[in-house]
This record gives structure tokens, C-alpha cells and sequence, in this order.
């Protein structure tokens, strides 16, 4: 911490740099408010970052050794700071974020840079603006403004800051210069008017509605997460109580918040999603040995689900495309879904419109000659889920691809090296595999065969990166690392409807664990008509099943016909308006438990003897997840995924994991290893032709190990096996 004195008497300049260790800044703060307050020869304080940063406010990592009780002494430095008889002002360059903020509008003024940003992120990390922010805030910009500011966490631009009320003044050059002329033009005046403890916070009408619907709302989108929820009781509190009385009940919400396990989670994941971006492979490439191409001009061929919403990701950003498909009727429906996309994309984006290069046509080709592709930079292949036309595609991209661009597969599941043995240029074909829909999800996993250079890996990470997603590297295996771990938990969700569960029975669970969709209105949503063409591509069903072969059963393993028969009967889900519920209409999305379905599991049942059972949430929850968990562990022990982060990451921003729960191998680590080793021990012996649920080795050694925490299970992994 740096504490420049009197650099332009008689205005005091605080000036604190990166803040590292909390409690050092709360003391210099108060040390230097002190100093400035009994020093006759000061007038005014002016409190600035270095560097060109205000600050970004606690360092997270800090917050795992905060107790309860230190709370209060940023809040009462920042008293002290609103307290002082002489004008303090914030100057705010880069950002001012969390606790700075809170300084901030402890200040009697606010100047800020244009280019600055604020904002209150904590409900992101699982808490609460703790140090007066939520009390300070309302007063400062009403209630609604400051509602959406604290639970959603949004960052905001100085011109935004400006008409919200937050800053006084914008300044496009020398903000501390600008800071200082106001600190000495207002030194001797009156400061109670400017001190927001004192204001009441702005009584409108409606109040009691505006906090009722803030907390229907948070409490929708939340999902058991309870930031959100404390952040609108807090804000309620503001509005409530006088000031001192609100900052308790603040303090109550942050130290209950603080105790959650949520915190810890969600902290987990800021640090989980950096350190994905951080890839390595076996033989020790990383962003250190290589780096991204430059990518100017990308091809997508096949515009069906898949294509559309990656064209649209490309556009975004700016990025000049090509879209191929097959035929001319193909080719018009795929171009009218992206511009209807990106008019979509760009109505939620006022200032796009402002931008006169945005959604520009000259960014976007739509054609049906492979020739035009021969200068694209890099190539995405989003077409049917076949490998012979998937080999077919790349043998002709190969031949007419300009020799530096890299090919890349969208496919959910095969193999990348077979794909790019059809090539004369195996190290720059790599997996880049979206999610569904691809303009909106936050994933992509980067999947390398054995062939795949260092450098094509920094390339799609970069891509990754500069289309706003979060790329994450894996090796390469059937499902990869997010389908591999869904496998097991698709089919133990099927096989509870075998057992006697409903859909919306299995669904609600999981959707009480937090999920926003259950795994039957998951699949109702993708469609069940492809996992029917991969199974039939395995010769799990259709002409390829070897006659005779048990409804039941493949091999020893226990098998579930329930979706083949659906699809059967021409259910593919939403898309035909019927699959594991009904809809009012195909492509309507409101699924209704559907009694067709629920007699044909009666009768599917009587016809295999199956006596239906009870099932209770605990079991439907357990086994779906314990099962998801184990194929995370044999992912791991086979070197698929790098470590655990990177799979939670995966099914964080792929599968709609419930983030305050940490991901699948964060949340394993709080329950315990040794009672999910208990619980799949206790579920394979009750099922012992169900081969995913028999507990990995590696999870066994863990608890052999004596569970140990999450950071040190890779040590103990075999890392021969590495496909990465
Ligand atoms: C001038 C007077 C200042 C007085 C300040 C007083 C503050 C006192 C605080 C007292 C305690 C009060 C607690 C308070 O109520 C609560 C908080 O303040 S909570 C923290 C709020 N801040 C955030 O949530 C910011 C989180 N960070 C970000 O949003 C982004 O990182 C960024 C700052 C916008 C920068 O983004 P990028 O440029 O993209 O860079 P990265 O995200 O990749 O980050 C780079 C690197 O930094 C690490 N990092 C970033 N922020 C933090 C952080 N807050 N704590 C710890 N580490 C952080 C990040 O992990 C990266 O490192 P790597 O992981 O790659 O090693
Ligand atoms: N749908 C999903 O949820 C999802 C999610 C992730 C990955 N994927 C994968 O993405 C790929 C595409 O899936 P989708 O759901 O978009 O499929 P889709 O059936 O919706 O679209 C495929 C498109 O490819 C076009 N096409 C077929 N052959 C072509 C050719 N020779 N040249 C040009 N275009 C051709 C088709 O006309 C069609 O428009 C598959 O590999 C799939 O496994 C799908």
C-alpha cells in the first residue's frame, strides 16, 4: 500500500495500490483518513488506485480466512471516511469493483474516467456488498437501480455510472487531476448533503411490489442459490430500517452467507474457470511453448441446429464467415435462422445498432461451393453426426483448404483421429465441440487427437476466447469428458422409470438439486431422435442388433429399450410435440406429464415382469449423480480430463451444473469421497449388471488415501495414461 502525502497541498492524496492483503488496506485507509483529518493543513482527501486501476476490491483468496467478525472494519473505515468534516473524493480510473465501490460511495464525491467501470460483484462469489454497500447504494440511485446492480453483480461503463447517479463527474483524461480541482473547489462547504447514511432512501409507490417481484425473480433464476436472495432481503432492509439498523441486518445476511458453503463453491469456480483457461498436455505444451494464430476469416459447413448458432457466435464478434450447406433449400433455411438469430442477439444489445460494422452482411457469406472455403483461416464442421460423411467432409477440405488453416469437428462424440486420418494434416484437425444452443452456451470443449499440434490448440483456445466462450482441452474418447458423464446419468434416470419413477418425478429432483432442466425435459429438448441414431450407429437397436439379442440386456450389461421404443413410436420429443411428456403442439415448450406415456410404462413393466416400486428423492438424486461422479473419476484416472476444475467447468457452463453447488467433483469433495464410494458400493451390489455404477479405482484410492482435498487428487492419478 503506497500513501503518497500532500502531493498538491492542502489536498491529502491516498493512494492504494492492487489490494492483496485486506487488512493492511482497511488500516492504511484508516490510517491515512486519521492523519488527513488532524492535519490542519489539509483541506480535502482525494482516495485513488495505482497504475491506472481504482481497485478491484478483496482478493477472493483472502475470503477462505475471513471471519465473521472482521467484517465490520472496512465498514467503520468507510464511516470514517463519510464522518470526515473535510470533502473526500474517490478517483475512479480502470475499475472499481466490491469493496472499492463501497469505499467509493463512502466518499462524499465519485469522479471517474470514461473509460472506468464499476460494479458490486459479490453475489457472483456467493455473498453480499458487506461494507455498507447495500444500505449506501439505494440511497444513492433508488431502489430498482440499485436491486439490479447488486443482484445481478453487472459491471457498469462510467456513462451508464453517470446517469445512474453512482459518479459525479466523467472525465476523459487526468481523473486525479480533475479529482483534486474538485476536492479544493468544495473544500469548506457543507458535507452532510453529500453523506449517504443521512439520505432516506427515495419512497415510491410500489415498493412493496418492486421487492416482491425482485425476490419471485432472483429466486427463479437462483435455483437454491441464496446470494441473490440475501442481496433483494438486504436491499429490503435499506428501505426498511435507518441506516445503523439495515447495516446490522447487512452484516447478519453477509456472515450467514459467509458460513453457507455457497461462498466457497462459487469462489471455487472464479479461480476453476482461470485456471481451465491455463491447458497443458502431457508432452508439456502450453501457452508458454505456443500460441494462437491469427484467425480472420472462419467456414462453417452445415447450418442445422449446431451450424446456425456458431455462425452467430462468429458474427458477434466480428469475425468474417462462411456458411456451406449442402443444398439450396438447406442453404436458405440455415442463412433466414442466423439473421433471424442475430436480429435477436442485437435487439438485446442497444449499442450494437450504434455500431455501423455490426452484423455487417459483408461479415457473412452463405454458399454452396467447398471452393470459397479454400482461404478460410479455420473451418468448423457442424454436419450430421456420421462419421463417413465426417470423413468424406474433411477428405475434401484437405484438398482444397489453404495449407496454414485448421479443420475443425463440432461432433459430440467420435472419434477426432479417425476424422483426421481422412486428412493429409492429422496436427491441425482438433475437436471444437458447442453446446446446444451453440450462441447462447458458454462451452466449448477443445478436444485433441493424437495428432493435434500445440499450436491448434492455442488457436481454438484463442477462438474460443475471442467468441466470448470458455474453452476447455480434453483428450479424445467416446463422449469425450461432458457426454461420457452423461451416459451413466441418462441411463440410471431411465432406468428409475423402469423401476416405478415417473419423468417429472426424476425431473424435479434434479431441478431441486438445481439443474435447470431435469434429465427428461433435457432430452425432450435436444431431441431424442439423436441419441436413438447414435445408438443405432453402436448396434445397440435398429438392423445392426444382432437378432436375439434380450430386450434387456447387451452383452452382461443391463440396457433400457424405454427411448428407442419413444422413438419407435415416433416421439422425438418437443420437435414432434410428444416424447417423455406431451406438448401442445410440436416445437412448444411447456412439457406436460402425459398419460399416454405413463400407461405405456405400466404395460412396458408388466411385459418384463417388472414389479414398480416406491422410489425417494435420496435415490433418484444419489444414483444419477453418484454414477455422473464415478465416470469423473475414471476420466480423470485415464487422463481425459487435466483435473477436476476443468470437469467442472465442463458441466458448470455446458450442462447447467448448479454453480453455488461447484460442479460435479467440487460437490463430491463436500459430501465426501468415502460416502460416495459407500453409497455406489451399496447401489452396484443391489445392480450388479449396471457396470457404471461399480465405484472407479481411482475414487477407491482416494478414500484409501484417506480422502484427500480436491487440489491434491491429481497427485495421485495414473498420468501415464494422459491423453492430453
Ligand atoms: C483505492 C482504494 C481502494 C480501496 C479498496 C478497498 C477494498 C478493501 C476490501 C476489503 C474487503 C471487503 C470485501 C468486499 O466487500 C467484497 C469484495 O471486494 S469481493 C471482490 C470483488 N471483486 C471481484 O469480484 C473482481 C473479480 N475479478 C474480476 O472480475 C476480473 O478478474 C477482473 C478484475 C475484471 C479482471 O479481469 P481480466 O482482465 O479478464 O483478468 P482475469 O479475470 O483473468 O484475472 C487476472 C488474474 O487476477 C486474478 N484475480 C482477479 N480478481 C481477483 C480477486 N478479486 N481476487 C484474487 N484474484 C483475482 C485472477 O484469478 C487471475 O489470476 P490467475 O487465476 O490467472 O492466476
Ligand atoms: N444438436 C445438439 O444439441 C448438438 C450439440 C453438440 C454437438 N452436436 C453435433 O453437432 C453436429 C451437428 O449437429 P446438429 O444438431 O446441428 O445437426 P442438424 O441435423 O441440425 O444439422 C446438420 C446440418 O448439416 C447439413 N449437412 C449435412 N450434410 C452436409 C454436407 N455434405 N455439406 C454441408 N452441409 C451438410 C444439413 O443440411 C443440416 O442442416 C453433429 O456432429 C452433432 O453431434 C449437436
Amino acid at each position: 500500500v503506497l500513501n503518497y502525502a500532500s502531493v498538491h497541498p492542502p489536498v491529502h492524496l491516498l493512494r492504494y495500490t492492487v489490494v492483496q492483503d485486506i487488512s493492511a488496506v482497511v488500516r492504511a485507509l484508516e490510517q491515512g483518513v486519521k492523519k488527513a483529518d488532524v492535519d490542519p493543513a489539509v483541506k480535502a482527501v482525494v482516495i485513488c488506485g495505482t497504475n491506472g486501476t481504482f481497485s478491484a476490491g478483496a482478493d477472493i483468496r483472502g475470503f477462505s480466512s475471513i471471519q465473521a467478525g472482521d467484517r465490520p472494519s472496512l465498514a467503520s473505515v468507510i464511516d470514517l471516511i463519510e464522518r470526515s468534516e473535510k470533502p473526500v473524493v474517490a478517483a475512479i480510473e480502470g475499475m472499481a469493483l466490491g469493496g472499492a465501490l463501497e469505499v467509493a460511495l463512502g466518499c462524499h464525491y465519485r469522479v471517474a474516467h470514461a473509460q472506468a467501470w464499476v460494479g458490486l460483484p459479490e453475489v457472483t462469489l456467493g455473498l453480499l456488498p458487506g461494507a455498507g454497500g447495500t444500505q449506501r447504494l439505494p440511497r444513492l440511485i433508488g431502489v430498482p437501480a440499485a436491486l439490479d446492480l447488486i443482484t445481478t453483480g453487472k459491471h457498469v461503463l462510467a456513462a451508464e455510472a453517470l446517469k445512474l447517479g453512482i459518479i459525479d463527474e466523467i472525465m476523459e483524461e487526468n481523473t486525479i487531476d480533475a479529482a483534486i480541482h474538485l476536492a479544493n473547489k468544495v473544500s469548506g462547504q457543507p458535507l452532510n448533503s453529500r453523506r449517504l447514511s443521512l439520505k432516506q432512501v427515495q419512497s415510491l409507490p410500489n415498493m412493496d411490489a418492486i421487492l416482491s417481484e425482485a425476490l419471485v425473480k432472483v429466486k427463479k433464476q437462483a435455483r437454491g442459490c441464496l446470494s441473490p436472495e440475501m442481496c433483494v432481503q438486504a436491499v429490503k432492509a435499506s428501505v426498511q430500517l435507518p441506516f445503523t439498523e439495515g447495516i446490522r441486518k447487512e452484516r447478519e445476511l453477509f456472515n450467514l452467507l459467509l458460513s453457507s458453503g455457497q461462498a466457497k463453491a462459487l469462489q471455487y469456480v472464479f479461480f476453476a474457470q482461470r485456471a481451465a483457461q491455463k491447458w497443458t498436455t502431457s508432452s508439456g505444451a502450453s501457452w508458454k511453448t505456443a500460441s494462437a494464430q491469427p484467425i480472420r476469416k472462419v467456414a462453417v459447413i452445415g447450418l442445422g441446429t449446431m451450424g446456425r448458432g456458431i455462425v452467430t457466435s462468429l458474427v458477434k464478434a466480428k469475425m468474417s464467415v462462411v456458411a456451406l450447406e449442402q443444398d439450396q433449400k438447406q442453404l436458405e433455411v440455415g442463412a433466414r435462422a442466423v439473421t433471424s438469430l442475430l436480429e435477436r442477439e442485437a435487439s438485446k444489445m442497444p449499442w450494437i445498432g450504434q455500431r455501423p460494422d455490426a452484423c455487417d452482411p459483408a461479415l457473412l457469406q452463405f454458399t454452396l461451393d467447398f471452393s470459397v472455403l479454400q482461404d478460410a483461416d479455420l473451418v468448423i464442421e457442424a454436419v450430421f453426426e456420421d462419421m463417413a460423411l465426417k470423413k468424406e467432409i474433411f477428405h475434401k477440405l484437405s484438398a482444397i483448404c489453404k495449407p496454414g488453416s485448421f479443420l475443425c469437428t463440432n461432433t459430440s462424440a467420435l472419434d477426432i483421429d479417425e476424422i483426421a486420418s481422412a486428412t493429409s494434416r492429422p496436427h491441425q484437425v482438433i475437436g471444437t465441440h458447442f453446446f446446444s444452443p451453440a450462441h447462447v452456451m458458454k462451452l466449448v470443449e477443445i478436444i485433441h487427437g493424437r495428432h493435434t499440434s500445440p499450436i491448434t490448440i492455442a488457436t481454438a483456445m484463442g477462438l474460443a476466447k475471442t467468441i466470448g466462450k470458455i474453452g476447455v482441452v480434453v483428450g479424445n474418447c467416446f463422449g469425450f469428458v461432458g457426454n461420457r458423464m452423461m451416459a451413466p446419468y441418462a441411463e440410471q434416470a431411465v432406468f428409475l422409470l423402469e423401476e416405478g419413477c415417473k419423468p417429472k418425478e426424476v425431473d424435479q429432483a434434479l431441478e431441486g438439486f438445481g439443474f435447470n432442466l431435469g434429465p427428461f425435459r433435457m432430452l425432450d429438448l435436444a431431441g431424442l431422435d439423436v441419441g436413438w441414431r447414435s445408438r443405432k450407429g453402436q448396434g445397440l437397436t435398429g438392423p445392426k442388433l444382432a437378432p436375439g439379442t434380450p430386450a434387456r440386456l447387451r452383452g452382461r450389461r443391463r440396457y433400457s429399450p424405454l427411448p428407442d421404443l419413444l422413438c419407435e413410436n415416433g416421439r422425438y420429443g418437443q420437435k414432434t410435440g410428444r416424447g417423455w411428456y406431451q406438448y401442445e403442439k410440436p416445437g412448444a415448450r411447456i412439457a406436460n406429464p402425459d398419460p399416454w406415456l405413463h400407461n405405456f410404462l405400466i404395460r412396458y413393466r408388466d411385459a418384463h415382469h417388472i414389479k414398480a416400486r416406491f422410489i425417494d428423492e435420496e435415490e433418484i438424486l444419489e444414483r444419477c449423480l453418484y454414477t455422473l461422479i464415478n465416470e469423473g473419476f475414471q476420466i480423470l484416472d485415464d487422463g481425459i480430463a487435466s483435473d477436476p476444475e476443468d470437469i467442472d467447468v465442463i458441466y458448470i457452463y455446458g450442462y447447467g451444473w448448479p454453480k453455488h453447488r461447484g460442479g460435479p467433483m467440487f460437490y463430491a469433495s463436500t459430501i465426501g469421497l468415502p460416502r460416495i464410494l459407500a453409497k455406489l458400493q451399496k447401489y452396484s451390489e443391489a445392480h450388479p449388471d449396471i457396470p457404471r455404477m461399480q465405484p472407479s479405482a481411482f475414487l477407491k484410492k482416494l478414500v484409501f488415501l484417506g480422502n484427500p482435498p480436491l487440489k491434491e487428487w491429481m497427485s495421485h492419478a495414473g498420468h501415464q495414461s494422459s491423453k492430453l
